[in-house]
């Protein structure tokens, strides 16, 4: 594992999309197979192993990971299990797999090896891939069957390694045709723009600074975009925060949200630098899906999450799915109604809910995935004042009952900050700003950025402090702006 001294410098580099490419070229490497597996004749009872051949060419071609090559090289032993004309198939449930993960070690390790420029691991991966998987299904045979030692030593190895070299011809023989034939098509990166790709897993990646979110020296830039959105960024979401971020339209906040559920850098393209950590786990050596279990986020177009037809079936849809057993959605959905207070609505059809309970509702899927974090962009922009109070004292019950720890992004602070220990203040996507309530709405007055959205009495205690009064506490609601001039009287009547 490389260790990175100074984190502001890594780079993570992404295009847009293609997180399912492995599975697309995966599935039409291994048709291709299992058609020349079933058509192609022998020759002295030899003949290329296909269908590792061309999971090989899948593998080189798409670089999964050790997982994603685990489940090719299930399906590749499945596909081997039902096809085989063997007695034995099934030692192909080991063997497939083995060869899948030598060709992701080996892509993983030695893609630097070039000949005259071209890569080599089509030839590396088609002869190790081929031994690895072979030798083990020879072994699996040889003692399944009680096959004779002089069998397997002169017979079985001897033949497992000349499949090896077959395949070690056949291998680049397909790679580069269907390299050309998938970059045509669009369905597949050149090799410059898969150079530009990142892989971060063979750095070892810690938080410097502990928290539930950690985020270090984070700037980034959108795909075919030059000028950073976010400019070094360094902030830590701590256990049970209730923490807001305001600024400017432009200034970055939906973009830092983005970062961390892991939408950036996975789902949008373009240049990270720095690193987001989510339990301290690098994003970028994890997957959105594992994200979305720690950080549940609610958009602001809100309505767009929402895809069925009643109240408890969009959140069985949830339930279901992360996998939960049909047995138990019925509780879970009871449990999440409750949490939102939507119970009495559990049968409604979601186009005779209003704005505000859609949105809870959206809370509630949210929630199946139970979530220790939740990330809400500007939740309030289409409710009224009623609304936005009653979806406050809402995550607010979300935060000090059920122990959530909450993100806003808002722009309406008088509604956002009476819940709120934290505000984080972002200005031309630099943060400007990160304490208590008190110390970021100063910074805002003082130095006139998104003073505008000050909450009026603040604002005023502000006025009079320039006017040489002083008051012992913040006035961060009218009711606090009472008592603070009620403790102050004596003073005031004196200097008037
Ligand atoms: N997908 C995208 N591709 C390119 N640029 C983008 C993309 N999304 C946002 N931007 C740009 O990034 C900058 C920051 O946008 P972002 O949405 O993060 O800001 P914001 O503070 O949340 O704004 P608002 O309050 O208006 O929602 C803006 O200049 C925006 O135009």
């Amino acid at each position: 594992m490389k260790h990175i001294e100074d984190i502001s410098t890594l780079e993570f580099h992404h295009r847009q999309g293609g997180q399912f490419r492995w599975i697309t070229i995966t599935t039409l490497m291994l048709a291709i197979g299992t058609i020349l597996h079933l058509v192609s004749p022998s020759v002295g009872g030899v003949t290329p192993n296909w269908t590792i051949a061309t999971y090989c060419v899948a593998i080189c071609l798409t670089k999964p990971t050790y997982r994603q090559a685990l489940g090719i090289g299930l399906v590749a032993a499945l596909i081997n299990v039902l096809t085989s004309k063997s007695g034995f198939p099934y030692g192909n449930l080991i063997s497939e797999p083995i060869g899948a993960l030598t060709c992701a070690f080996l892509v993983k390790n030695l893609a630097f090896l070039k000949f005259r420029g071209h890569s080599c691991l089509p030839v590396l991966t088609g002869f190790a891939a081929t031994c690895m998987s072979g030798g083990a299904f020879v072994t699996i045979l040889k003692f399944a069957l009680g096959l004779p030692n002089n069998v397997y030593f002169t017979g079985m190895l001897p033949l497992v390694v000349i499949v090896g070299a077959l395949n070690a011809v056949v291998t680049p023989l397909m790679y580069f045709p269907a390299l050309r034939l998938f970059v045509s098509r669009g369905i597949l990166d050149s090799l410059e723009e898969q150079s530009v790709t990142s892989d971060h897993s063979q750095y070892d990646l810690k938080p410097s600074v502990p928290g539930l979110i950690s985020i270090e020296h984070l700037s980034y830039t959108y795909n075919k975009q030059t000028t950073p959105v976010l400019d070094d960024v360094s902030l830590a979401v701590h256990k049970g925060d209730f923490l807001v971020i305001t600024g400017e339209s432009g200034s970055g906040k939906s973009s830092l949200c983005m970062a961390m559920t892991g939408a950036i850098p996975h789902y949008f393209g373009g240049v990270m630098k720095g690193m987001v950590y989510v339990d301290g786990k690098a994003t970028t050596q994890t997957t959105i899906s594992r994200l979305a279990s720690r950080v549940g986020a609610m958009l602001d177009d809100y309505d767009s999450q929402l895809v069925a037809m009643t109240v408890e079936e969009e959140i069985a849809f949830s339930l279901e799915n992360q996998g939960v057993a049909p047995d138990k959605i019925e509780t879970a959905i009871t449990e999440v109604l409750e949490k939102v207070k939507l119970t009495p609505y559990r049968t409604r059809q979601l186009t005779n809910l209003s704005g505000g309970q859609r949105q809870r509702l959206v809370i509630a899927g949210v929630l199946a995935t139970n979530p220790e974090i939740l990330v809400f962009d500007e939740p309030t922009s289409a409710l009224d004042p009623e609304g936005t109070h009653d979806f406050y004292e809402l995550v607010h019950e979300l935060n000090v009952r059920y122990g959530h720890t909450i993100v806003v992004i808002e722009h309406n602070l008088e509604a956002a900050l009476p819940y709120a220990n934290r505000l984080v203040l972002l200005d031309h996507g630099q943060l400007r700003s990160d304490g208590d309530v008190e110390t970021t709405l100063r910074y805002m007055y003082d130095h006139d950025i998104y003073a505008t959205a000050v909450p009026k009495v603040f604002a005023c205690q502000m006025d009079l402090e320039k006017a040489g009064y002083q008051f012992d506490q913040p006035w961060l609601s009218v009711e606090a702006a009472v008592r603070s001039l009620q403790d102050a009287a004596p003073a005031l009547e004196r200097a008037v």
